[in-house]
């Protein structure tokens, strides 16, 4: 039986776990969320991987608010930099396998096809830019981290552009929202999923160790722009509100997020070979849980 830390568990993804876990009998878990273990706090850190023979950890910590990042660049570097880093130390000296999380954001390039992971990194704002440094860090820190590159996360729980979308829908005649960045959705379930079937094709000793060293990856098959994902979100909803499709201009933000940050997941499905759903598929089955 592995024992699993799942840290920021309060969050989107955190709670997803929450959710997984009442069906993963084969796994221990320990679910921490901010009061419980705060991963800028080291010396808690250090004192909890001494004190529980943890085999993984899964860090779904981190600080998110994208445009408030760039007033709170310190906070932001505190905890997706130098927190993530002291995190895969303590899984290094504890020999526990560190599965991080990352963002399509980490890339501003200028490229329009599929990103791969050794395309090269351009992140233009404070949340991206300590994102990268971040899965920097946790990747020279520890031999046995993945990073998992991931984009416009949503969940039933928690904070997210679907939920505040539906919220504003409901609220409003119009909505103005973005046609010219382009990106694939995510539903957290699935990416939690994707997570615990790895742990487990790990525990029956099917991922050579190699594979746990980089990054990968991990977004619903499928892309739409911002306006696309609301139309789609208001309209599966029966939300009657129209969504008028501006240009970025026309929704200035203090981050600037990249126009295109499709992901191109050739790498997880060679290593891992799971089916991975459609975005419009996993809407829906996120909506259905409102
Ligand atoms: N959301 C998205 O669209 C995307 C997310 N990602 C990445 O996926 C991961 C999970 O994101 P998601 O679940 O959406 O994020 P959320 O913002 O929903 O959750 C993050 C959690 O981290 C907690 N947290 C913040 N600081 C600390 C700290 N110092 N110690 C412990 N916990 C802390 C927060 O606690 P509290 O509630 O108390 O603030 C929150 O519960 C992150 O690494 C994120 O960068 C990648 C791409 C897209
Ligand atoms: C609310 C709203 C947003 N927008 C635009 C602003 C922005 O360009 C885009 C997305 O809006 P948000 O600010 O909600 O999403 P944002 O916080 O940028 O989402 C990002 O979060 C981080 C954590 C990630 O890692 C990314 O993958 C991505 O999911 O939509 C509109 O055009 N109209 C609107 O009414």
């Amino acid at each position: 039986m592995a024992k699993i830390l799942v840290t920021g568990a309060n969050g989107q993804l955190g709670k997803e776990f929450q959710v997984l876990a009442t069906t993963a009998p084969g796994h221990q878990f320990l679910f921490a969320n901010r009061a419980i273990l705060d991963i800028t706090q080291a010396a808690a850190v250090s004192r909890l991987f001494k004190e529980q023979a943890l085999d993984y950890c899964i860090n779904c910590a981190a600080y998110t608010a994208v445009d408030k990042a760039e007033s709170e660049p310190a906070l932001a570097k505190a905890i997706n930099e130098d927190a993530a880093r002291n995190l895969a130390e303590a899984c290094a000296a504890h020999a526990v396998r560190l599965i991080h999380f990352s963002s399509d954001y980490v890339y501003h390039n200028g490229l329009s096809r599929p990103l791969r992971e050794d395309d090269p990194t351009e992140p233009k704002g404070v949340y991206a830019q300590t994102k990268l440094a971040g899965d920097e860090a946790v990747l020279s820190a520890h031999d046995a981290t993945m990073v998992l590159r991931t984009s416009w996360v949503y969940s039933s729980f928690g904070h997210n552009f679907v939920k505040t979308m539906l919220r504003l829908g409901k609220e409003k005649d119009e909505l103005r929202v973005v046609d010219d960045q382009i990106g694939s959705p995510t539903y957290a379930r699935s990416l939690a999923d994707a997570c615990l079937r790895l742990i487990a094709t790990d525990q029956l000793g099917g991922l050579p160790r190699e594979l746990w060293h980089g990054v990968y990856h991990y977004s619903n098959e499928g892309q739409c722009s911002w306006h696309g994902l609301a139309s789609k979100a208001l309209q599966l909803a029966s939300v009657p509100c129209t969504v008028r499709p501006i240009p970025t201009a026309g929704y200035p933000t203090p981050a600037r997020r990249p126009p295109y940050s499709v992901l191109d997941k050739s790498r997880f499905r060679e290593a891992f070979r799971f089916p991975i759903p459609h975005w419009e598929d996993d809407l829906k089955r996120m909506l259905a849980l409102l």
